[in-house]
């Protein structure tokens, strides 16, 4: 629980005193002390809390247990305070005097940024030194050391990212099937709520190019049946594109689907459709402030996966993919960035939505929708994979879906299918 709380913080003690000591909370209530190490941390040792942001707490030095006294003038038990931040990766170091030393994220690179200054102030001295009149040649030798010192920790620091997503990558690709199989495990805890037209927003991941939101009673029981009445007589096996201009039958997708045309003349007589698809794009707006137009967009896309009971070695789902680019390019004109799913009918067992790299897994609620961004619209670069997400599969009951596809740059002379060279049908559309 507290380690998923946005304000929880899990932190670090070294004692390196040389003494030992315990460590209480500080009750901002009542200024009492909460007991949290149990037993002491001894001379040497170190201990993990978990916490939450500023919490204080004190570090009270214990007596010898031979000389039964603290080492601190006159015998006194020394003792001092920390609180916690909010920045990550905390570490409080107790030194010598039961002095703590509080270092985290930001201080790190501080400190190795003024150790990178340091190096390059002290060359440009020296230089100064052997002729005081080369100031030009010395400023310019010294951006070249800052500037050669800030890469070299930049793609130390990229290095490590890779490595880190990769070890996550290959952890999520194996947890997937059992999360999918997983009856027991309920939507994602947001990280926090929001209201959007008197309709209640779960936050499940907030970054600049990777947003994933659920908004409750997103769609209404009659909007589902005017779309499902649309697609009835056109529904058809979910198809990719086969690399030649045709389609083919996919495992990866596994479903039935059909394109619904929104018919935009009829909105202003209140046309369910138009309205249901007016919604979509003033929520996508709301969020991304992309100023998107409904016209040259795909059509709204009704999905339908049938369980056929536990026993079936191939049921509908949709496998691990990216709506658009989840590589981190940079954006292309006329390209998905993102995307709505509404929940009109859930299926009673499987058929969850799982964001596997971002460890989101969303339990479909009846009219609820599923919003996901996967641009930054201020670099214009492309989500780096927390947007990949699968449809579980559906084991017992039907899940209808009604997705749309948002791409950016299209309008009524250039719309979506004309970014695409081979002009594949709107059922090819989604890429794999
Ligand atoms: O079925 C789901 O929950 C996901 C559907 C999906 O990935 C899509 O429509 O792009
Ligand atoms: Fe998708």
């Amino acid at each position: 629980q507290q380690s998923t709380h946005p304000s929880g913080r899990s932190i670090n003690i070294l004692n390196e005193s040389g003494r030992r000591v315990e460590i209480h909370w500080m009750n901002p209530d009542d200024g009492s002390l909460v007991l949290q190490t149990k037993p002491d941390i001894l001379a040497g040792a170190s201990q993990s809390l978990s916490s939450y942001i500023g919490h204080t707490f004190e570090v009270r030095e214990l007596p010898a247990k031979k000389s039964g006294v603290c080492a601190g003038d006159g015998d006194v038990c020394r003792v001092d305070h920390f609180t916690v931040s909010a920045n990550q990766d905390q570490i409080f170091i107790i030194g010598e005097g039961i002095v703590v030393e509080h270092t985290d994220s930001k201080t790190i690179a501080t400190k190795s940024a003024s150790a990178l200054l340091d190096t390059c102030k002290s060359n440009a001295k020296k230089q100064l030194a052997a002729d005081p009149d080369s100031a030009t040649t010395i400023l310019e030798s010294l951006s070249a050391c800052v500037q050669k010192g800030v890469a070299d920790e930049i793609e130390k620091a990229n290095e490590e990212i890779a490595f880190q997503a990769e070890v996550r990558r290959n952890m999520a690709a194996l947890v997937e099937n059992y999360t999918c199989a997983d009856e027991t495990l309920n939507t994602t805890e947001s990280k926090r709520t929001e209201t959007w037209e008197n309709r209640k927003v779960h936050v499940m991941i907030d970054r600049p190019a990777s947003k994933i939101h659920v908004i409750d009673d997103f769609v209404t029981e009659e909007e589902c049946k005017a779309v499902a009445d649309t697609a009835e007589p056109i529904l058809h096996d979910a198809t990719v594109a086969d690399g030649s201009g045709g389609s083919k039958l996919s495992e990866s997708r596994k479903a039935k689907q059909a394109g619904i045309k929104v018919h935009w003349d009829k909105e202003a007589d209140g046309d369910l459709i138009a309205r249901l698809s007016r919604r979509v794009y003033d929520y996508v707006n709301h969020v991304l402030a992309l100023d998107i137009k409904e016209d040259g967009q795909e059509d709204l896309m009704s999905i339908q996966y049938f369980g056929r009971g536990p026993d079936d070695d191939k049921p509908d789902r949709y496998m691990p993919h990216c709506d658009g680019d989840c590589t981190g390019l940079d954006f292309k004109s006329g390209s998905r960035m993102a995307t709505i799913v509404m929940y009109c009918d859930v299926p009673e067992v499987g058929g969850a939505t799982r964001f596997r790299n971002s460890n989101v897994h969303i339990k479909p609620k009846q009219h609820a929708a599923t919003f996901f961004s996967y641009i930054d619209p201020v670099t214009m670069k492309m989500d780096s994979g927390f947007t990949e997400h699968s449809g579980c599969p559906v084991v017992e009951g039907t899940k209808r879906i009604v997705t749309q596809w948002v791409r950016l740059g299209v309008d009524k002379e250039n719309p979506w299918n004309s970014f695409n060279t081979l002009g594949v049908k709107y059922s090819d559309a989604e890429n794999q």
